[in-house]
């Protein structure tokens, strides 16, 4: 006899009547349905394999078990993407990030670095015949790579880096060195135990002259004893320069001294998407919780209400629904800007690479930041179960928090991108961003609260901010001040005006994307409510910006609230539904709290069972130290 399949009963209620199809939002989401099949034939393919379930709960296990549990899992996983129904790099993307790669290495992939920027790195900077020598060896997984940028003493600033690379033109070798304890290599994944090769950023140094980082080349191990290569702490190693810059002996200066950042641009771009994915699975998590979890009394005499039927709960969660889309929808035309910019590149047509550069740090910024903010409020939204380490809050915020860190430092990437908003407006040149900056709004200020006016006014704050900003350095400059010192003092102002900037780019995109897309009546209707709900909630979480650089009123904004609280509620009944459509398997958000039958309790109690703790009444422990302390009458 089938066994009857539980689903709590609030969540099967949800689910009745939904008033859209969830189908065509999947597939939006994976980018159509073909795509949709893809990526379940590939879930299912992975995650019905027993050899890489988890025996025990990687919590349990010590740091060096969890290293080995994840590297064997990797492994196994690089040889089941030989016969992977979706193929060798829609299967990696999903191997390396958030979704179905961490469904199976839950503390991460100590094969990432080796796809996420290794490679990339290859691909962006080797000259051809380097391609043609190390990318096989490379995606044959006949070595393991990574990228050592990052020092002891400096991440951020790379004209910094202390490693050195001197060329001798008499044996044409480069004699790589870390020249101080600050400048030893720290941080790349996989350096540790894993890598056997590096692309190592370092000063290049010939004829005595510092021509600035360089990527290098760099064997770490030994390709058969894994052993550090002799000499691997003061490297005196055998690198390659992975670009080609010495010409017979001669410093050759590259077409653009920009093209040595180029890998992290890539990484800059696909960690849109990445904290997007944990975005989407905390939302999941706690919009399912919170229709599970009935508690305290809101009509007095009634029944304990479901938590998601209070007000409060709908402010913590429905903003975050709401972004998982602006923010997936924001990163895919990033990506496809990555793509245009790049083969113009390979071109030798480098005119939008200061635009990508600008809009790959706005966007990973902001998407990094807004996630984490919202991934700590999904958790707080569960309570006391949210803490919990099983409910895979404290793994997601991890991975959406070190975002704000790696590839950028999200302030540094701010001030980057204020660098390149000031020049633009300035010189009234620059590509993309120019339409904001030039094609500012004429002509009155009025404010009007349709979805039109609401974008008008995000264009004005994005212009009026960058004003704001440079009218400062003008200020300073005028007071006699130095440039790098006017800036340092212009900080807050321009980092003001780059967040306005992505703000803009991200509204932009979700609003477009809805005028573009062959959506049906419902769904455009669920999603126009989301967008605009998520548009005025940043106006309002924002409204100072928006009263320095327009007409906004304190009327405007009080009918702006009463909007975004009907749009509360008109939502509501579609919040299941809606992270129903994510389709997320329960592997994938690995939570009790999360999962799709709304088993919760069950599940909890079952999650607590495995630790070893509870293996037995009493702990060892009690007879050494607790039970003496008992008796010692202190
Ligand atoms: C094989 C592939 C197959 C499939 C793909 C596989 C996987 C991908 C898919 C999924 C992956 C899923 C998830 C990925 C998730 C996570 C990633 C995994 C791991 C992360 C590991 C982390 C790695 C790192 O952190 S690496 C180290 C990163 N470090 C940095 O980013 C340093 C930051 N600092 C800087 O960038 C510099 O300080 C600086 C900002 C450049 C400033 O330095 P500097 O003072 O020299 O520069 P100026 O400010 O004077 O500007 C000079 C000039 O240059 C322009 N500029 C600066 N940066 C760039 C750039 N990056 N690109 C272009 N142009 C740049 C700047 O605008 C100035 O120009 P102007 O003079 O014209 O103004
Ligand atoms: C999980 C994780 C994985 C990583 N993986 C790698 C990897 O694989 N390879 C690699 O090379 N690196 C890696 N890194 C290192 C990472 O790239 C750096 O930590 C990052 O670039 C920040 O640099 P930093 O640590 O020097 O911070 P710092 O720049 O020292 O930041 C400290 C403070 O100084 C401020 N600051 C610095 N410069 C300025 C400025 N110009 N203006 C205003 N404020 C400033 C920052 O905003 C910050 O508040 C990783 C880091 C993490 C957390």
């Amino acid at each position: 006899m089938s066994k009857e399949i539980y689903e709590n009963p609030d969540l099967k209620k949800e689910r009745q009547n939904c008033p859209f199809n969830k189908e065509e939002i999947t597939h939006l989401l994976d980018g159509g349905k073909e795509k949709t099949i893809e990526r379940k034939q590939l879930e299912n393919y992975i995650l019905s394999d027993e050899q890489l379930k988890d025996a025990v709960p990687m919590e349990y296990l010590s740091h060096a078990d969890k290293y080995a549990e994840e590297l064997r899992k990797a492994c196994l996983l690089m040889h089941k993407l030989a016969d992977s129904p979706a193929g060798q790099v829609p299967t990696l993307r999903a191997l390396m990030g958030a979704g179905l790669g961490s469904a199976v290495l839950k503390e991460g992939n100590p094969l990432a670095l080796h796809y996420v920027m290794f490679i990339p790195a290859l691909m962006g900077q080797g000259t051809i015949d380097q391609q043609a020598k190390w990318l096989e060896k490379a995606y044959n997984l006949n070595m393991i790579g990574t990228y050592a940028q990052t020092e002891l003493g400096h991440g951020t600033f790379l004209r910094g880096l202390e490693t050195r690379a001197t060329y001798d033109p008499k044996t044409q070798e480069f004699i790589l060195e870390s020249p101080s304890l600050t400048a030893y290599k720290w941080w790349p994944g996989s350096l540790g135990k894993t890598a056997n090769y590096a692309v190592v950023m370092a000063q290049l140094y010939t004829k005595g002259k510092c021509e600035g980082t360089h990527p290098f080349m760099v064997q770490l191990r030994d390709e058969e004893t894994h052993e550090p290569l002799p000499g691997i702490v003061n490297m005196w190693l055998n690198p390659v320069c992975i670009s080609s810059y010495i010409h017979y002996g001669t410093y050759v200066k590259p077409t653009n001294s920009k093209l040595s950042y180029a890998t992290m641009v890539f990484v800059r771009v696909v960690v849109c998407q990445d904290v997007t994915t944990n975005l989407r699975k905390a939302v999941t998590i706690a919009t399912r919780y919170s229709c599970v979890r009935r508690q305290s009394e809101l009509k007095p005499g009634d029944r304990e209400p479901q938590v998601m039927d209070y007000q409060a709960q709908q402010n913590k969660l429905l903003p975050p629904l709401a972004a998982t889309f602006a923010f997936q929808l924001a990163a895919d035309h990033l990506w496809n800007l990555y793509h245009t910019a790049n083969n113009n590149i390979e071109q030798g047509d480098l005119e939008l690479l200061p635009d990508l550069h600008g809009l790959s740090c706005a966007l990973k910024a902001l998407c990094s930041s807004e996630a984490a903010n919202f991934v700590e409020v999904c958790r707080q939204s569960c309570g006391g179960h949210g803490y919990m380490s099983c409910s895979n809050f404290p793994r997601i915020y991890g991975q959406v928090t070190a975002a704000e860190t790696y590839e950028g430092e999200n302030t540094v990437l701010w001030l980057q991108v204020a660098r390149y908003l000031v020049k633009t407006r300035k010189e009234q040149s620059g590509g993309l961003s120019v339409k904001y900056l030039i094609g500012e709004e004429k002509g009155p200020k009025t404010v009007d609260t349709t979805l039109e006016g609401i974008v008008k006014l995000y264009r004005r704050a994005a212009v009026g901010l960058v004003d704001v900003a440079i009218a400062e350095l003008d200020k300073s400059g005028r007071k006699g001040e130095a440039p790098h010192d006017a800036w340092n003092h212009a900080a807050v102002y321009l980092i003001k005006a780059a967040q306005a900037h992505a703000r803009l780019f991200v509204v932009e995109s979700f609003v477009d994307s809805l005028k573009e897309g062959k959506l049906s009546a419902p769904v455009r209707t669920v999603l126009s409510q989301l967008c605009e709900l998520f548009i005025i909630y940043w106006l309002l979480e924002r409204s100072g910006d928006f009263f320095l650089c327009s007409n906004l009123t304190k009327q405007d904004l009080l009918l702006l609230n009463s909007k975004y609280v009907e749009l509360l509620a008109a939502i509501r009944p579609q919040a299941v539904n809606l992270v129903d459509s994510f389709d997320l398997r329960d592997e994938v958000l690995n939570s009790p709290l999360g999962c799709w039958d709304g088993n919760v309790y069950q599940r909890l109690f079952d999650e607590a069972a495995k630790s070893p703790l509870n293996q037995s009444n009493v702990h060892e422990s009690f007879h050494k130290y607790l039970k003496p302390l008992l008796k010692s009458n202190l």
